[in-house]
């Protein structure tokens, strides 16, 4: 008999030893980890699987106390199913586990021969020896048992992996040796079941059971003479069989070589518009000198995040030509140009047509301002130092754009943004830290756009004065210069003084946000440039479902279209009034309405306006309440994609510490787009 205590189920060294040597791939933090590993883009969760079958595996910090790990072998508990216990905080199995579509992928990983990698969180108490990185790549594993068995009761799951090139050792393997040799000992016990007629092998010292987790001696170790009777074990007594720790399993491809990076991408040299912006090249790279998994940050290429590492990698760009992006289905003409946009029932749509722009204006019940999508056509895109140019330019200088870190810590390590941005003017640091630049100098497609929508948005604020006061004068246009005067001045004081530049490679996105952030003017303004965008609009979830998720009824005066509107009328009547009366009473109604009313956090809202946001468009929201009720979020279909948003933001709203050190000067080009053909 070996010695039990070499193999406890739970071996935690309260100080590890070095291991032999390094990882060959790590990282630094999870979106890095799944942007450059293509055997495991799960955010969250322990397992990556896809199209059927595990591709990786990473074990952290929540292991279960039978878990396992030497330098070959790897045991541990299926994921899923755990809550959090009420009394003790602790995360415990709540129900008994069966085989969910990812055991089932597992099972087919080991039925075809896959390996999957196996990935060790520097929280793993199971790892065998130190670890300086946030995730470390351990190697290729073959799953070799899948089965049941109890834990506090409840039937678990449980995976069993073996190292499938054991011609040198793991680089895991400590420096001070490990005591027993895989593939040194017998073979385990197998032992057919006199009940279901299943083999099992024997896993515990505490002797054979079966594992069917169907039959009726499932768990249950044969009588002895103390305890006459089958009998499960004692969970805390349970400890592994070496014979069946360390037994080896032949595949027909051990020792095959499978890559831990998919570093592979360079350029066809074949002239592939916009290949160079394809997913595959902002993927991550893992640094050829130390390993270090890299989202790729830099607009021009990638570079290695650790320190002391100079390692830098850039493509050439293969130029997109603005006639290349012409939508075949979607001829340009000189006249307006039609439109792909759509809205709920509930919005109002408010169509007008004016200096080669076919304007597309909704208003929202209950909020006051407008989104309108201006709709370029031919003479637009096409006009002079004009989107066309300003889609090539943006490609042959470099105007700083980045992957900026969002510092919100929902995953371990840095999160970045999925596109590109740049800030110029005022600085902007609302959704990501940017970096802001002067507009003296800046590459001109960045000042033309200041100028072009300062323009645009004048323009569109006069004619929203004009209707107004043609519903309401009838003084022969006098009124209407007034108006149209006032709003000139009020610009003047207050335009446009920041461009935040957005380049979108393919399948880059910005998800749902909102522009309402303290400081900002009440206009913002975006062109777009390249490929052509959804933009979405819907109601923010804690106004649509009039609750926050952590269940407090959100007494914001509820807006058509959000869930028991009528309902919430009703309420909001009757919360106004013991606001002022009875605080207490007004703030234990918060958590006792959304009961009453039948309201669930969580759901969302559908999508009230979308837009399809081509080549040379503006979109322009006016109005606080579109970005407090409402937020946007723009996807796109194509490779290459620019968005440059003007705002306002008062000088005075920044911190000291964030004001700039140069001066926003004001718009000097004065664009003038009512100064083109008009229309034919
Ligand atoms: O990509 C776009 O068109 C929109 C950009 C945007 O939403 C923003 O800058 O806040």
């Amino acid at each position: 008999m070996y010695a039990a205590k070499l193999f406890p189920a739970r071996s935690l060294p309260v100080t590890k030893a070095d291991s032999i040597s390094q990882p060959r791939v790590w990282a630094d933090g999870r979106q890095e980890l799944c942007e450059t590993l293509h055997y495991f883009r799960a955010y969250h969760g322990g397992s990556y699987t896809t199209g059927g079958f595990a591709r990786g595996f990473m074990f952290d910090k929540s292991a279960h106390k039978r878990d396992y790990m030497d330098s070959a072998v790897v045991i541990a508990r299926a994921g899923g199913g755990l809550v959090k216990d009420k009394d003790t905080g602790e995360r415990v199995i709540s129900s008994d586990r069966t085989e969910d579509t990812k055991v089932t992928s597992l099972r087919n990983s080991m039925q075809y021969f896959n390996p999957v990698v196996i990935i060790a969180g520097a929280d793993n108490p199971n790892m065998p020896s130190k670890t300086c990185h946030a995730y470390s790549v351990l190697d290729y594993f073959k799953p070799t048992h899948i089965w049941t068995e109890k834990s506090k009761g409840m039937k678990i799951m449980r995976y069993r992996f073996e190292r499938l090139d054991s011609t040198n050792p793991s680089w895991w393997t400590p420096n001070d040796g490990e005591q027993v040799e895989h593939g040194s000992l017998d073979p385990p016990l197998l032992h057919t079941c006199i009940e279901c007629k299943h083999d099992s092998q024997q896993i515990y010292l505490q002797g054979w059971m079966c594992l069917q987790p169907g039959c009726p001696n499932f768990w249950l170790l044969a009588p002895t003479a103390e305890n006459p009777l089958p009998h499960e074990p004692v969970e805390a007594e349970l400890e592994y069989d070496p014979c069946f720790l360390k037994q080896r399993t032949t595949w027909p491809n051990d020792h095959h070589e499978y890559s831990l990076t998919s570093n592979n991408v360079g350029l066809s040299g074949l002239s592939i518009a916009g290949e160079d912006c394809s997913l595959a090249y902002w993927l991550g790279m893992v640094c050829p000198k130390c390993g270090r998994c890299n989202s790729r940050l830099g607009w021009v290429g990638w570079e290695c995040g650790s320190q002391g590492c100079t390692w830098t990698k850039e493509l050439p760009h293969t130029f997109i030509a603005a006639q290349a992006i012409r939508e075949p289905y979607f001829p340009l003409s000189g006249g307006y140009t039609m439109s792909r946009d759509t809205h709920l029932p509930l919005v109002k749509l408010d169509v007008s047509f004016k200096d080669n722009y076919r304007i597309n204006r909704y208003t929202i019940p209950g909020i006051n301002g407008f989104v309108a999508h201006l709709i370029a056509n031919k003479t637009v895109v096409e006009e002079e130092g004009g989107p066309d140019q300003m889609f090539e330019e943006l490609q042959q200088v470099d105007i700083g754009l980045r992957r900026r870190g969002l510092g919100n810590g929902m995953l371990k390590g840095e999160s970045y943004t999925r596109h590109f941005t740049v800030n110029y003017g005022m600085p902007y640091k609302f959704i990501a830290a940017t970096s802001s630049a002067t507009f003296d100098g800046a590459a001109r497609p960045v000042t033309h756009t200041r100028s072009r929508l300062n323009w645009a948005a004048k323009s569109l604020l006069t004619d929203e004065a004009t209707r107004e006061l043609k519903n309401d004068t009838d003084d022969g246009g006098e009124a209407l210069e007034k108006a149209r005067q006032k709003i000139e001045e009020a610009w003047r004081l207050k335009e446009f003084n920041e461009v935040l530049a957005l380049g979108y490679f393919e399948q880059q996105r910005i998800n749902y946000h909102d522009d309402g952030e303290f400081g900002l003017g009440p206009t913002i303004a975006t062109l777009s440039l390249g490929a052509p965008g959804t933009m979405r609009l819907r109601m923010k979830a804690r106004h649509y479902n009039g609750m926050s998720n952590a269940g407090v009824y959100d007494d914001t005066p509820p807006l058509p279209g959000c869930v028991a509107y009528e309902a919430r009328l009703e309420a909001q009547k009757h919360l106004a009034h013991i606001k002022a009366t009875n605080s207490s009473v007004y703030r234990a109604s918060l958590k006792t309405i959304p009961k009453q009313l039948g309201l669930k956090s969580g759901g969302t809202a559908r999508d009230a306006i979308t837009l399809t946001l081509a080549h040379g468009d503006i979109v322009i929201m006016h109005g606080e309440g579109i970005q407090k009720y409402y937020e946007h979020s723009v996807d796109h279909a194509g490779k290459l994609r620019f968005a440059l948003t003007c705002r306002y933001i008062d000088p005075d709203s920044l911190k000291e510490t964030d004001k700039p050190d140069y001066e926003v000067g004001p718009d000097e080009e004065c664009y003038d787009g009512s100064k083109l053909p008009a229309a034919a």
